[in-house]
């Protein structure tokens, strides 16, 4: 079957991954696009469940041979990207796609399904409360939180573009507009 999109696209440290999880709990015919990335393993994930982990000379391959929906060099060397052959497992079993993919990424997706993708971006509070949820989180170096913050500016601006903006500063708050939205959409013929 040709199941729905959802997309949630933040600045990182907005807190999408959150309530992503959130949102897999909440609706099982909801299931997690697992993208490819470059960038290497943080502790705690692993392969083929956060992301499938592959070299940038492997990502580069699989560009060339058309496999991906869409794919972004998100910081300069790390490249991520959704992969058609996980859309399309994930349709096939019958189940609802959702993302967590940067804002071009989310963007991208939302103009190539259109009325099948809720593009929903998730908006931090102010950048000071991202940098320090950035630096809580202890999974950047200096540079890479100082590069994931100039990024962020850029990246609210297209907010307005998105189908829906949720505000996650109390994560209960956000996770219940997020449950809202993402009902009312799945309900929609
Ligand atoms: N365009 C695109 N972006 C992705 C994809 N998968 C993950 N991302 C985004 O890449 C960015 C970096 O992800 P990650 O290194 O996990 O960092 P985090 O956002 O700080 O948790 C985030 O904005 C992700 O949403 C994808 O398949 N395509
Ligand atoms: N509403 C919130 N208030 C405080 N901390 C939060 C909130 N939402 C998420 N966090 C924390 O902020 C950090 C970044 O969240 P995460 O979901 O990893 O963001 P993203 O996926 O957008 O990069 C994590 O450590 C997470 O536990």
């Amino acid at each position: 079957m040709d199941g729905k999109l959802v997309i949630f696209s933040a600045p990182s440290g907005a807190g999408k991954t959150t309530i992503v999880k959130k949102m897999l709990e909440l609706f099982p015919t909801l299931k997690f696009s697992i993208s490819a990335c470059s960038r290497s393993v943080r502790s705690g994930e692993s392969d083929g469940v956060d992301y499938f982990f592959l070299s940038p000379d492997t990502f580069r391959a699989k560009i060339k041979q058309n496999e991906f929906v869409e794919w972004e060099e998100v910081y300069p060397g790390s490249y991520y990207g959704t992969l058609k052959s996980e859309v399309e497992r994930i349709w096939d079993a019958g189940h609802h796609v959702v993302f967590d993919v940067d804002v071009k990424g989310g963007l991208k997706l939302k103009s190539i399904f259109g009325e099948k993708a809720l593009a929903i971006f998730v908006m931090p509070p102010s950048i000071e409360e991202l940098e320090k949820r950035l630096a809580l989180r202890s999974t950047e170096s200096d540079e890479t939180l100082k590069m994931r913050i100039a990024k962020a500016e850029d990246e609210i601006s297209h907010a307005p573009q998105f189908d829906q903006i949720v505000i996650n500063d109390e994560l209960h708050h956000a996770v219940d507009k997020a449950k809202g939205l993402v009902e009312t959409f799945l309900q929609k013929g």
